[in-house]
């Protein structure tokens, strides 16, 4: 739970609470337990493959340390984002998704005390019931906190469970007077650990990052019935509810408490009765979950095996699922390079097509102007390509064309980027040369030219030749790129107009 996005200083006031022996004590003693019957209904739900997020958020709520653990993951800073803190185990188990919610459930731990579990078993009962009574409370009271009055109710006594696990012994004979007030249980716990349970609570809540309104709901859960705020009303009625409850006669108990609640005023006695009334019916319902204290068939060493080895069956599967997802991201990596590939190349020539010449050009002309180095740009006219066209097909001078292309490739560097500009049109950007150096790679392109023919036909070679243009940098005062192609589209021109076949470079025609 260290990731829980923790309120500092919420956290630095309840620690100042808690005497120092107290506060290490507890710090060792990092998982709240669960009852073994609960976790051998976790471990059922695991094991299901049909279970889903309800099903465990259902097992969850039967259990007050497993609802702090996935409340503190899912309010982690990990998954909080910028959402709203979770209050309840169905909102957190949305939260997290289902394998880290049976990442969490399934590391759940159990009372390594024997000794200690009937204390535990009875502070989880009544935990239950108060958390049924609370949400019943608030239907009627405040129907839109019915599920975060269940989880405070349920969480209200967390701190007793961390008492027990940190103090067995004695934490088992100040619990074993079954039927003490719990009012009287504050007092006897702080005089023996000099806090009592709702600040030990307040302060588990609050170092598991639990959102601030529960640690206060903790903290304040035994104080009177004085409240306007009617969730908090449901809570601080639930723990006495459920006390009288499990008096050994009940409809005593409830009586006394009513006749004690009427005394205040400012409850509305209403709800109150009207759930009294139907407070046998209700806590039938909860048989089935109460049952959960008939013995567990298996000894605890068994049940952790278990959930370590599910734990282990699912990280292979998640592992598993991983492996695929990364699998389909590199092939999908690998696909989108090559389709960013693919929509820069001229599919004829395979050389760079007009756009990418162009947003290279538009990059390395301001690279160059910022950084005071020169560029040139040569732009080539195939000659007579019509004629071509004309005479041989178009197929014939697309050949040509294709030809063309291997031409450039084979003579420019690899610093230097060659393209189809369009039609019978080509472009070569070379960085850092000079118009002079320029020139001698269009020589060598005419030299080529002149020397091989690009196809032959009928056993007779078939030779072309091209009007190319050239500007640089450094030799006119070009504001953008589009300026230097001008130039040299211009200069190519020039070639043209003289009788074709031909270099001209920009400034010097
Ligand atoms: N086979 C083929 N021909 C093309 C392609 N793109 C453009 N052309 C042809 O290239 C020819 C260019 O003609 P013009 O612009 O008149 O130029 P030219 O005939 O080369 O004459 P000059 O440039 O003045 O020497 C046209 O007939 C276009 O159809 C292509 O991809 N394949």
């Amino acid at each position: 739970m260290g990731l829980a996005a923790v309120d500092e200083t919420l956290y630095a006031s309840l620690t100042n609470e808690l005497p120092s022996f107290l506060g290490s004590a507890l710090l060792r003693s990092t998982n709240l337990p669960s009852l073994p019957a609960v976790a051998l209904q976790v471990l059922e739900v695991a094991r299901s493959p049909k279970a889903s997020l309800s099903d465990y958020a259902r097992v969850i709520e039967r259990d007050p340390g497993l609802t702090a653990r996935l409340i503190a993951a899912a309010n982690s800073v990990h998954y909080l984002r910028s959402a709203q803190p979770t209050q309840t185990s169905l909102e957190a188990t949305q939260r997290l998704g289902l394998d880290a919610t049976l990442a969490t459930v399934l590391s759940f731990t159990l009372f390594p005390w024997p000794t200690a579990e009937d204390a535990a078993l009875q502070t989880w009962r009544r935990a239950i019931v108060a958390a049924v009574v609370a949400s019943k409370l608030a239907r009627q009271l405040c129907p839109a906190k019915v599920g975060s009055a269940f989880t405070l109710a349920l969480l209200q006594d967390i701190g007793i469970l961390a008492i027990l696990t940190t103090y067995p012994d004695e934490a088992k004979t100040l619990y074993a007077e079954r039927h003490m007030p719990h009012a009287r249980l504050t007092t006897a716990e702080r005089h023996r650990f000099g806090s009592d349970h709702t600040r030990v609570g307040a302060w588990l809540a609050a170092k598991w990052g639990l959102p601030s309104p529960i640690v206060h709901a903790i903290y304040q859960s035994h104080d009177g019935f004085l409240t306007d705020d009617m969730a908090t009303l449901c809570l601080r009625l639930s723990g006495p509810i459920a006390d009288a409850w499990f008096n050994p006669e009940p409809s005593n108990a409830l009586a006394i408490l009513l006749k004690q609640l009427a005394a205040t005023e400012t409850l509305p006695m209403n709800a109150v009765e009207a759930l009294f009334h139907r407070l046998p019916e209700q806590i039938d319902l909860l048989t089935d979950i109460l049952d959960l204290k008939v013995s567990v068939p298996m000894d605890s060493q068994t049940l952790l095996a278990d959930a370590q080895q599910l734990l282990y069956q699912h990280s292979l599967t998640l592992t598993a699922r991983l492996d695929a997802q990364q699998q389909q991201l590199n092939t999908l990596q690998l696909h989108n390079t090559a389709l960013e590939v693919r929509s820069r190349i001229d599919p004829l020539t395979q050389l760079a097509n007009r756009a990418w010449l162009e947003q290279q050009l538009k990059e390395q002309f301001s690279l160059c102007n910022e950084q005071g180095r020169t560029m040139s740009v040569v732009f080539i006219d195939l000659d007579h390509f019509k004629a071509l066209n004309d005479q041989y097909g178009h197929q014939t001078g697309d050949l040509i064309l294709k030809r063309f292309g291997k031409t450039l490739a084979s003579l420019t560097r690899s610093g230097d980027l060659a393209g189809r500009y369009g039609g019978e049109e080509f472009l070569i950007i070379l960085p850092d040369e000079t118009a002079q150096t320029a020139k001698q790679l269009a020589e060598r392109i005419a030299l080529y030219l002149n020397e091989q023919p690009m196809l032959k036909i009928d056993q007779k070679p078939l030779y072309v030749t091209a009007s190319m243009g050239i500007a640089c940098l450094n030799d006119g005062n070009f504001s953008n790129e589009r300026e230097l192609i001008d130039a040299a589209d211009q200069s190519m021109y020039f070639i043209k107009r003289s009788g074709r076949r031909g270099i001209s470079v920009h400034g010097q025609d």
